[in-house]
């Protein structure tokens, strides 16, 4: 390749190249012969080394050869004078050559890259190069900080069974044969798999630790992560009435805290078939009733000053802020005697904006500090006030005025109450579990074996019951009425509880539905079309037709109740076969929550999520990270099945738009 090619031939070669060539071999022929002949021979080399030369020379002057060399001046100091001027000369040259090349249309590179001369790159030391540390795995980083015990906890397979004897021996159950026989005649004949781990850890065989005080030796908490309709309240309300039915006197010894009214009333009529025939007063504070009524029923003397405090119920079952009212304005109401203290949706309520109810509620059952009593026992209020030592709690008998003969001089006595925390979604966060103070707590999970551990409850993968099947359907937000009434008709989705956003979108909903049947049944022939009754749910109701509604729809007189979150925690209807989420849930706990309303007790449920399209990256998003997302199954829905609704789903808009403009 001649003239054709990049390489410069020597009869192509510029005038400037060609006085470099020659000045170099002159320089070559003055040079003495002595000395740095490796840079010599180097040089003799070929053309690729020319401008090693002077960088060999730079690192002959400095002697540490690996400090870095700032610029190019320090070089040029520290160089003999001559050669400075031979160098100079040579890059002046070079340059020269360079811009020739580059207007040649040759690339630097190729021709021989002198432009460096001056730099004397050998000498720098190299750096490692910018580079991110190692980020330790989700998995690792959410293990950080845990509690030990939830690290340890004891994981439970939920198809764990244990069937309930008749008869003399308790198969393993620790029930008496009086609740054996009662559970039989509800109709309950084996323990599901979180009864089966709570009844022989709260009812232990030994007597002393069935106990109503162990002041000296007093009993763990415990903390349960259980899925939604896996039988978390008879796996306390069961040892509940066991352990209390032993007491003589009715004192406050059982505190059931749950976040809504409803809620309230269900455990009480839990509470109160159970308990049937065992002589336990059982009571609720809810703010249902006005406050004086309330503390009639739960208090039974309030003009003296009484140091046990003074109770008509031995079980309360309250929520936290009517709690805190009879705490702070209720007298002789006292949890001195708690023997239980329970918080149901322990998440929810955990997470509530009061939470210093906690605080408060914890106080109240601590036996106060020695010197802070000694100084209450000199009251004069409290002396005139004593009426029986008895009435005070083992633990708090340092607070009589009487000296107490201690037991063992440095025993101190502890408060008697055990916590139990249950929730399907139980929290993690470190901060809140430390503020239950919980005593050398055990941990129960239940969840498939399949699963990741307590790694799961961590991550906030929670277990879903095995027999709930899960839908979602993305559409238009404009169809999305059009779709549920799809759901309704082509899928049979009755007996179901619809969660929307909000109590307006709740009313909006129900009384479109409304127009929406009565326009089918006018176009179908009379009495072949049988409509369904749909009814609004929600916290605007006031709380007796609340309670009217839930009873009819219990009593399938409503097929399908529309709500709000407001009943998405904690309500057992058991007939409820599907659950639509009419609007998204915010968050994967939400989600668990509503979709738990069904496929309770081992029953088969479905649950069905109107996703809009915008919203549709989100939600799938929530189940991915809960690794969830591949167990709810989309499901498209065409214009065909629409159609034949569209004309009453237009009469209907038509109406409803005529409703809300008049
Ligand atoms: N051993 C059992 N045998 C038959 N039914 C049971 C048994 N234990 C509980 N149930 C029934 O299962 C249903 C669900 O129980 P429960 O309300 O205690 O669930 P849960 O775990 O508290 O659910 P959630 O987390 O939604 O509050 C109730 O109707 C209850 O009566």
């Amino acid at each position: 390749m001649t003239g054709t090619g990049n390489s410069v031939k020597p009869k192509e070669r510029t005038k400037a190249k060609q006085r470099y060539l020659r000045r170099k071999k002159e320089r070559r022929k003055n040079k003495p012969k002595t000395g740095a002949k490796s840079a010599n021979a180097d040089a003799e080399s070929g053309d690729e080394d020319e401008h090693s030369g002077p960088e060999e020379n730079v690192e002959d002057i400095h002697p540490a050869k690996d400090l870095p060399i700032e610029n190019g001046d320090e070089v040029k100091e520290k160089r003999p004078k001559k050669r400075r001027k031979v160098v100079e000369e040579e890059s002046k040259d070079v340059e020269m050559m360079v811009a020739e090349d580059v207007e040649h249309g040759d690339s630097v590179m190729e021709s021989q890259q002198p432009a460096r001369v001056l730099t004397p790159q050998a000498a720098l030391p190299s750096f490692p190069l910018p580079a991110l540390p190692h980020a330790p795995s989700k998995s690792v980083l959410a293990m950080q900080g845990l509690d030990q015990a939830l690290v340890d906890a004891e994981i439970v397979d939920p198809e764990t069974m244990l069937p309930i004897p008749d008869g003399e021996g308790d198969g393993g159950t620790m029930l008496s044969e009086k609740m054996r026989k009662r559970l039989k005649d509800l109709g309950i004949t084996e323990l599901f798999a979180v009864q089966t781990r709570l009844l022989p850890f709260l009812l232990p065989q030994d007597p002393f630790k069935r106990a109503l005080y162990q002041p000296y030796d007093p009993p763990r908490d415990i903390c349960v992560s259980a899925p939604t309709g896996s039988g978390k309240t008879l796996a306390y309300v069961l040892p509940i009435i066991e352990i209390l039915s032993s007491r003589i006197i009715t004192r406050l010894r059982a505190l059931i805290v749950l976040p809504t009214r409803d809620l309230v009333t269900q455990v009480r009529e839990t509470f109160e078939a159970l308990g049937k025939g065992r002589g336990l007063q059982i009571g609720t504070a809810t703010g249902q009733q006005s406050f004086s009524h309330e503390q009639s029923q739960l208090v039974a003397d309030r003009s003296s000053n009484l140091k046990g405090g003074s109770s008509k119920v031995d079980v309360l079952i309250c929520t936290p802020g009517r709690l805190m009212d009879h705490l702070h304005g209720t007298p002789n109401f006292s949890l001195q005697h708690l023997r239980f203290l329970v918080i149901d949706e322990a998440d929810r309520l955990l997470a509530q904006s009061f939470q210093d109810w906690l605080i408060q509620v914890l106080a109240a059952t601590r036996p106060p500090p020695k010197a802070a009593s000694d100084q209450a026992s000199y009251s004069p209020m409290a002396k005139s006030s004593l009426s029986f030592p008895d009435a005070v709690a083992p633990a708090f008998l340092h607070t009589l005025p009487y000296p107490v003969i201690p037991t063992f001089p440095t025993e101190t006595r502890e408060s008697s109450c055990q916590k139990l925390l249950f929730s399907a979604t139980l929290t993690r966060d470190p901060g809140k579990i430390a503020a239950l103070e919980l005593r050398n707590a055990k941990y129960f999970v239940i969840q498939e074996s399949k699963k990741e551990g307590v790694l799961d409850v961590v991550m906030e993968k929670f277990s879903m019951p095995s027999t709930l099947t899960e839908h979602m359907i993305v559409c238009e937000s404009s169809q999305k009425p059009l779709m549920f009434f799809h759901l309704v008709h082509a899928h049979k989705v009755t007996n179901a509880l619809v969660f929307t956003k909000s109590a307006e979108s709740t009313t909006r909903l129900v009384r479109l539905f409304d127009f929406f049947e009565k326009a089918r049944a006018r176009h179908a022939m009379a009495g072949s079309v049988q409509q369904i009754v749909v009814h609004a749910y929600s916290s605007d109701l006031p709380a007796g037709e609340r309670k009217t509604i839930l009873e009819k729809f219990r009593a399938q007189e409503i097929q399908i109740l529309v709500c709000s979150d407001l009943i998405s925690r904690g309500i057992d209807i058991s007939h409820v076969s599907h659950v639509v989420s009419y609007d998204v849930p915010v968050d994967m706990r939400k989600y668990v929550h509503r979709v738990g309303r069904t496929a309770r007790a081992g029953r088969a449920g479905d649950a069905w999520t109107l996703v809009e399209e915008q919203e549709a990256r989100y939600f799938k998003g929530i189940l991915r990270d809960a690794d969830h997302l591949e167990k709810v199954k989309r499901i498209r829905v065409g214009e065909k099945e629409l159609s034949p609704l569209v004309p009453f789903y237009e009469t209907a808009l038509g109406q409803l738009k005529e409703a809300y403009t008049r």
